[in-house]
């Protein structure tokens, strides 16, 4: 087995994994409760005093897993039935195995941080189902839906740039194609910005025009390998048979006007043939404030549909005819919201891994994605991707990703260490970004 760094922790204190836990965590716990109190009304109009006592039991039993976290008591097994209870109390017991004698019990100030942040989740998961009949609610829902409606002009601005590409597309030459490409993987990956966990779920949207604004972030891009997301693809296409398909996963992150930018790109892979079917991977549960589950992946289509702009109802009804059409797919599997290292899928989720290894490229979407596939461990900085990735190699991948964690590898030697002395925040203000390839190159 191949040796590894140490995981990050809140054992460092002043780290970004301790700040994380000690101040934005229990800052989202805080702002859960407050939307649980704003809809108590909502609750009592639609279950009368049994959706009240729900809402009550609910704050209840949030409130002791803040004090829980902040008063760093030690990590307890998960009690409601669901999906996935089992794997998550077997992984406890796996985190408590890897502690000796004197380490005492799995904590959130020591276990390690990709652990207690998604244990921090789920744990939000589990005081909702257990607070039947309001078991359904999304709590992260409202923000959401408010990053979408604040970033409308923004939106209007990249369904009315992607159909008057779409209408000229025939007459790009390989060049200018390429060119197309590149912006609508840049609106992508900046678009991966507007991620609530990191504001705290303040509102993060989009209010600028994305698009005129990639010149001035492209020094911002730390690592480019959008040169060989390209040549793997259009390579597909030249040599692909008639019959045949080019499948790209996209393994996604938030929703709102990022899932927008995913969608405006997955549109053009099939305008430009780059792809013949685009598959999408979201969350089951609510997750990590604005990740994408399924009802915020047709929510978001249907809104685009209705959006009193011509260009943009156009992308809407095109992108619903898609997923009819079998051309996009949505899929769920319970793994992405496990505590999981992506090295661990072939073990953990095997049927998964299979599937993934049917893609010709994977992209993946955001920050928490780019811990889990590098280990969320202490790396140094010049450590090639391959290796960090730890034997996780299902197909050709690419991660499209701002800095918002701790961690970063691949880098060129002493680039690391000369941002570090220059911007200290440099890997968790989101200010910069990456597209890191690994595959046949
Ligand atoms: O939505 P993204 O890009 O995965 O970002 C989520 C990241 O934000 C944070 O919550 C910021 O602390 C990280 O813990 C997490 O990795
Ligand atoms: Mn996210």
């Amino acid at each position: 087995m191949a040796v590894v760094p140490a995981s990050l922790s809140g054992q460092d204190v002043g780290s970004f994994a301790y700040l994380t836990i000690k101040d934005r965590i229990p800052q989202i716990l805080t702002k859960v409760i407050d939307t649980l109190h704003r809809h108590k009304s909502e609750f009592f109009e639609k279950h009368g005093e049994e959706g009240v006592e729900a809402e009550k039991k609910a704050i209840s039993l949030l409130s002791k897993l803040r004090n829980e976290l902040q008063t760093d008591k030690p990590i307890i097994p998960l009690v409601e039935k669901f999906v996935d209870t089992d794997i998550w109390n077997q992984y406890l017991e796996y985190q408590q195995s890897l502690l000796n004698e004197s380490d005492g019990k799995s904590r959130w100030f020591y276990s390690p941080w990709l652990f207690v942040e998604c244990y921090m989740y789920r744990r939000i998961h589990e005081a909702i189902i257990q607070s039947p009949p309001i078991d359904y609610f999304d709590v992260f829902k409202e923000s959401k839906e408010q990053n979408f409606y604040e970033s409308q002009e923004s939106v209007i601005a990249l369904c009315t740039h992607l159909q008057q590409l779409i209408k000229t597309i025939e007459d790009l030459d390989e060049n200018q194609l390429k060119d197309e490409f590149f912006k609508l993987l840049q609106i992508s990956l900046w678009g991966n910005k507007c991620d609530l966990s990191l504001s705290g779920g303040e509102s993060s949207s989009q209010k600028t025009d994305a698009l005129n604004s990639l010149e001035d972030l492209k020094p911002f891009i730390l690592l480019n390998d959008m040169e060989h997301v390209w040549s793997l693809l259009s390579n597909c296409k030249k040599t692909r048979e008639k019959a045949s398909v080019t499948r790209v996963y996209i393994v996604l992150d938030n929703s709102g006007f990022e899932l927008v930018t995913d969608l405006i790109l997955a549109n053009f892979l099939l305008s430009s043939e780059l792809a013949t079917e685009v598959h999408f991977y979201g969350k089951t549960i609510p997750w990590f404030v604005s990740d994408t589950t399924i009802h915020d992946f047709n929510w978001l289509i249907e809104q685009v549909k209705h959006g009193n702009h011509k260009w943009m109802s156009k992308c809407g009804a095109d992108w619903e005819e898609y997923v009819k059409m079998g051309k996009w797919v949505y899929h769920d599997h319970i793994f992405w919201t496990l505590p999981h290292e992506y090295s661990a899928m072939p073990q953990v989720a095997p049927d998964l891994y299979a599937e993934l290894q049917k893609a010709h490229l994977i992209l993946f979407k955001g920050d928490l994605n780019y811990r889990k596939l590098t280990g969320d461990r202490k790396w140094e900085f010049s450590v090639p991707f391959h290796q960090a990735l730890n034997g996780f190699h299902p197909a050709p991948l690419c991660t499209i990703r701002t800095l918002k964690a701790e961690i970063q590898v691949g880098l060129k030697p002493g680039q690391g260490e000369q941002l570090m002395a220059s911007e200290p925040c440099w890997w968790t203000s989101g200010k910069y970004g990456i597209f890191q390839y690994d595959g046949p190159l």
